[in-house]
């Protein structure tokens, strides 16, 4: 007898007309978050970048639509902006749009960064990392007298772990990485993957040479503040990629093209 779940049942049950009708639903979904990460990325680029400023530029894809609306205003409104990093591919997208590139040797004081999010929790704690770019991004952060988060509405959680399934990023050296794994999980539970390259066989590696461990915790209600600093204590973390009071505004697009924000200050 042939299994229910066979290839054979599967092709015949994935008809011409329902495939077509998942690949228009997959993409209203992608067009829907693509339009979310947009409108949140150009209402923050629009209410915090100012003339004669020194912007830190986050990583990931919510912030292309950031660099995009910002280039459209440098050359409309000819605004004076000196651009900082927090990751090569960043650096990238400064240069693709024509932007002035910076360095924090020479601009250690940013007036705002605006940077995406893997997770947003009620306290404006969030989870970052997801494309292995923490590091830089915290460094820049931390030099930043604002950080501003952009996000589509998936990213919206009340407590981290409610949405977001990958884990906290923790960016360690390379020859420490199992000693760490084993600290962590006795210390929190939980579980930890090496995260894996996908175009690379082996690991990913950072900007900074580094490995990524994706921490799968299992307490929801752990003190993430405690947490980051019981973590960065252990020799050979490098970064985690949980941001702890760090963020004060947060804007979330929603599918139908409208903004949610959350603001640290009605938090705390
Ligand atoms: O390492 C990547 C960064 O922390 C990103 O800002 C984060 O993963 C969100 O990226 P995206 O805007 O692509 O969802």
């Amino acid at each position: 007898m042939q299994p229910l779940y066979s290839v054979r049942n599967l092709y015949n049950f994935v008809t011409s007309e329902n495939l077509r009708s998942i690949v228009n639903y997959c993409t209203k979904v992608k067009m829907s978050l693509e339009q979310a990460k947009q409108v949140a990325a150009y209402r923050a680029v629009d209410e915090y970048v100012k003339n004669n400023s020194i912007f830190g530029v986050g990583s990931g894809s919510t912030v292309v639509y950031a660099v995009q609306r910002l280039s459209e205003r440098v050359e409309t409104e000819n605004l004076q902006v000196i651009c900082i990093p927090s990751s090569f591919q960043a650096k990238q997208l400064i240069i693709k749009h024509n932007l002035v590139l910076g360095e924090l040797d020479t601009n250690p004081d940013i007036d705002v960064t605006i940077d995406g999010a893997d997770e947003v929790d009620n306290n404006m704690t969030l989870i970052k990392g997801g494309g292995g770019c923490l590091l830089q991004e915290k460094i820049v952060a931390s030099c930043s007298k604002k950080l501003i988060v952009i996000a589509d509405y998936t990213k919206d959680s009340k407590k981290l772990g409610d949405h977001y399934k990958k884990g906290v990023p923790i960016e360690v050296i390379p020859m420490a990485y199992v000693p760490i794994k084993n600290k962590i999980t006795s210390m929190f539970g939980g579980e930890i993957k090496l995260r894996n390259a996908v175009a690379k066989a082996g690991p990913v590696v950072t900007d900074n040479g580094n490995f990524i461990l994706d921490w799968m915790f299992s307490n929801q209600d752990l003190d993430w503040e405690k947490v980051n600093e019981s973590i960065k204590m252990i020799p050979g973390v490098v970064e985690t990629g949980l941001f702890v009071k760090m963020c004060e505004k947060a804007y979330f697009g929603q599918p139908e093209g409208t903004v949610v924000e959350r603001s640290a200050s009605i938090i705390n």
